[in-house]
């Protein structure tokens, strides 16, 4: 594991020594565990579920399918003891830089800081501005869900449209859609809609079926320079002037709402100051869900549902802070996925829920992994040698299971799997035929997601040992699974859950000395865009120097589509394209 990482320097260091101990000792664990099969590993150790599960909190997650021996485990732990994660972890929700590249913390374990606690030493101002700006969050959702905010025209608000992308996109959308049934009965309705591809294809059939007089554009943007997010709202604000027939600072005052880390950028684009939610940039967007970023969450389901997703993070903090390593949730799922990427080298890590409510969340925490620790330097420009980041993909797991199981069963590929789960569901419901059929479809998603585990782990041998079955399928099973069952889905566990997965993100950009706050290929992609859209809407002459490949297809486009000079978009945000999101 990463030995070319580790400078002469470090090589005398004896916390460096210890870690390539530990490192042979477990290549050399590694090489045990792949000599048997999973089956194996089951049979041979009785106590195996009682010693590789964790019962913390709203969640049972079993760790036992997965390819390791309880001494795995311990020298994993001791990995991650040793790797100076504790004062690490300190800094993180401590409110220190930890954001190296860009001087900065990492700000969103302050974002769900209890008004009741006293703040860490130091993050007094900083958690008193959080709060200050979540009752001005609390105050707008008050008002636009009380029907007190009004339009141009002097109508309530009835559709909300949070305009953004990636982190300004996928934890509000992916939250609403979870948490749904959360939204209080007794209060008027809003419909809360979210616009994040840059073609268009969700803008456009919404703007033909909402009533402009009472649509309300949250233009969510941490840098408010996101040309994606741009040009939608371009596209929306001159729909709003359109329809309404209204100037533009008017239709700003009464349809616009801006949510940035950027004041100077939201005020220089005309927004009113009331109009604006704050968060610092010490905020990363992929962690920003906690933020005024949420605050279509608030609109959507109440203050009260956001607060609590706020509360099962923080106590996911605390949890996090506190615990022994052997019991640290966040750290054992890391290490088991540090273990998986570099010991058993198995590149690819499947997200599968068994609650369709978690829909969404695969491509939250692909942004949240892969944008995070998808890097191939340490955070001193060091080239890793190793594995580090598996690429994570998944899907609603009964779905799923009709569509790529096959391959995860029988095909040549070693993927990990992990299995999210609540336990109760349809308990509230009133006990008539349909609650009690619902309850049932529950139990059989339930039983299917076990099942797939057992296959994946066991094989032929699952048929054998369950269901006296003879037929071999010369299916040799040994893919690696944890389980993570949840009491249940509620707005507690789901920010609990989410909070989990960050601070695995971290524990591991500890261990691989990765920093997972910036995304400086992400920020190299949309530089190169910027140029190419300039040559497309000819601001720029075609380069020559450009490879034949992008020159030639980008000369196809250009006959091709039809472009109106005076719509070139001339952005603001050009001569910010260098700057960090
Ligand atoms: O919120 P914004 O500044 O518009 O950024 C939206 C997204 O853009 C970038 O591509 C980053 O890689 C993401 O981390 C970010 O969430």
């Amino acid at each position: 594991m990463e030995s070319s990482t580790v400078t002469s320097s470090e090589k005398s260091d004896p916390r460096e020594q210890a870690t390539a101990r530990l490192s042979q000792m477990l290549e050399h664990s590694a090489d045990e565990v792949m000599s048997c099969s999973l089956h194996q590993l089951m049979q041979d150790d009785g106590g195996r579920f009682s010693q590789l599960s964790r019962r913390v909190g709203p969640f049972l997650v079993d760790f036992s399918k997965q390819r390791v021996t309880r001494q795995t485990m311990d020298l994993l732990v001791w990995l991650a003891s040793n790797s100076g994660l504790a004062a690490k972890r300190k800094a993180l929700l401590e409110g220190e830089i930890v954001n190296a590249s860009e001087r900065r913390p990492a700000l969103h374990p302050l974002l769900r800081w209890p008004h009741d606690k006293r703040p860490p030493a130091g993050c007094e101002s900083v958690v008193k501005a959080i709060h200050g700006e979540l009752q001005r969050m609390e105050e707008l959702v008050e008002r636009i869900r009380s029907g007190g905010w009004r339009g141009a025209t002097g109508e309530t608000i009835s559709d909300v449209v949070n305009i953004g992308v990636g982190g300004s996109d996928l934890g509000p959308r992916m939250a609403c859609q979870a948490l749904s049934e959360f939204a209080p009965q007794s209060e008027r309705k809003m419909a809360v809609h979210f616009v994040s591809t840059m073609d268009g294809a969700q803008l456009a059939p919404l703007l033909r079926r909402l009533d402009p007089k009472r649509t309300l554009f949250i233009l969510s943007s941490k840098s408010f320079t996101t040309v994606d997010t741009q040009f939608n709202m371009r596209t929306a604000l001159s729909w709003l002037m359109r329809e309404l027939g209204q100037s533009e600072s008017s239709i700003k005052r009464h349809h616009i709402l801006g949510v940035s880390s950027r004041e100077d950028r939201m005020t220089q684009w005309g927004l009113p100051t009331d109009n604006q939610l704050h968060f610092a940039e010490g905020v990363g967007g992929r962690f920003s869900l906690w933020s005024p970023i949420g605050i279509s969450v608030g609109l959507a389901l109440g203050m009260p549902t956001f607060h609590e997703l706020l509360a099962g993070a923080h106590w996911m903090d605390r949890h996090f802070a506190e615990a022994p390593m052997i019991k640290n949730l966040p750290v054992l799922l890391a290490m088991l996925g540090v273990w998986n990427s570099d010991f058993l080298h198995i590149p690819s890590h499947a997200v599968l829920p068994y609650d369709g409510r978690l829909a969404l969340l695969p491509s939250y925490l692909q942004q949240l992994e892969m944008e995070s620790n998808g890097k191939s330097t340490t955070a001193e420009g060091i080239p890793i040698d190793g594995t580090t980041c598996p690429i994570l993909w998944g899907e609603v797991g009964p779905n799923a299971q009709h569509a790529f199981f096959q391959l995860l069963h029988q095909g040549t590929h070693d993927v990990s799997c992990e299995f999210i789960a609540p336990v109760q569901r349809y308990t509230e419901a009133h006990h008539d035929r349909e609650a009690l059929e619902l309850q049932a479809q529950h139990r059989l998603t339930l039983a299917n997601c076990l099942a797939q585990s057992q296959l994946l782990a066991l094989g032929d041998d699952a048929l054998d040992t369950s269901l006296g079955d003879d037929t071999i399928s010369g299916y040799r099973g040994n893919q690696p699974s944890t389980t993570l069952l949840l009491d249940a889905l509620t707005p507690w566990s789901l920010g609990a859950l989410l909070a989990l997965y960050e601070h695995k993100v971290f524990v591991q950009s500890v261990i691989w000395k990765i920093n997972p706050f910036d995304q400086p290929g992400v920020e190299l992609g949309k530089r190169l865009a910027t140029g190419l859209h300039d040559i497309l809407e000819e601001r720029a002459p075609m380069n020559d120097e450009l490879d034949a490949s992008t020159r030639d297809l980008l000369a196809h486009i250009h006959m091709a589509v039809p472009r109106d000079a005076d719509l070139a978009f001339s952005s603001p945000y050009k001569e910010y394209s260098q700057c960090k999101a």
